[in-house]
């Protein structure tokens, strides 16, 4: 089975570059989903989340808000939120590749926003990177936002910064899918790249 690892800067458009993939049949693992699983009400994290960030679960339910701002204002707490988050997420991610590999897939689609970051990538046959310019990707976070629940841009900033550059990201990726023009363009460069593997394999 070859594992494709898709990641790209935040709203850069991995989701929706992740939904086509899955419309093409093929099994995609969502981290940005599993971590908010592993939050949910009952879940093994919240207890450990309640522990060490008091306050931010109410009524066994994660406080977003209120884990967003502690955040942004603790200079180490992102750090020790991913030393909860993590291993539990490559848990789960190994779960799914397993269930692939037992399904006999051809292929499979990791979504990882940190894929680079914790040098997943390498353990990718094929790394697709979602690209789309600062500026389009700040104006959807502003739009997010205002749409309520989603982080503000003040938020974004401090999580962007810890993510790589646009520039670093093209340099390790195999293909790059441009995401910053219409959906139907991002469509159609998805759907080419599909019929490549599936020519290839
Ligand atoms: C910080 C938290 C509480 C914010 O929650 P919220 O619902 O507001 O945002 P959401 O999860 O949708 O993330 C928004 C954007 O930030 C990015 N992001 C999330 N965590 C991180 C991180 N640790 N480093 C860099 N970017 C991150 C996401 O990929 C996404 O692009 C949440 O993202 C979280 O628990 N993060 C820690 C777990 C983690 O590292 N996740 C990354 C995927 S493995
Ligand atoms: N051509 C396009 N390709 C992808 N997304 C687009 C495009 N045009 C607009 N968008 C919009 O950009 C926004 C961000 O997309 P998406 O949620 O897929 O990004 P993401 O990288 O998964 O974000 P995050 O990592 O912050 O969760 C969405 O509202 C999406 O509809």
């Amino acid at each position: 089975m070859r594992i494709i690892g898709l990641t790209g800067g935040m709203a850069a458009g991995k989701s929706t570059v992740a939904t086509l993939f899955r419309k093409g049949g093929v099994s995609v693992f969502d981290a940005d989903a599993c971590v908010r699983r592993l939050q949910g009400k009952g879940s093994k994290a919240l207890p450990l989340i309640e522990k060490m960030f008091s306050k931010t679960v109410l009524e066994g339910h994660l406080d977003r808000g209120a884990l967003r701002e502690v955040v942004r204002t603790q200079p180490d707490a992102l750090k020790r939120l991913e030393a909860i988050m993590h291993p539990l997420v490559r848990a789960e991610r190994a779960r799914f590749l397993k269930q692939c590999r037992a399904r006999k897939e051809p292929f499979c689609v990791l979504d990882i926003p940190l894929l680079m970051e914790i040098g997943e990538d390498r353990r990718c046959d094929l790394v697709v990177v979602a690209e789309a310019p600062m500026s389009t990707r700040l104006s959807r976070i502003r739009q997010r936002g205002r749409s309520g629940g989603r982080m503000s841009v003040m938020d974004a900033k401090g999580l962007l910064k810890r993510q790589m550059s646009d520039h670093e990201r093209r340099r390790r990726a195999d293909i790059v899918i441009r995401t910053g023009l219409s959906r139907g363009y991002a469509a159609r460069q998805v759907h080419a790249l599909l019929h490549r593997l599936r020519e290839a394999s």
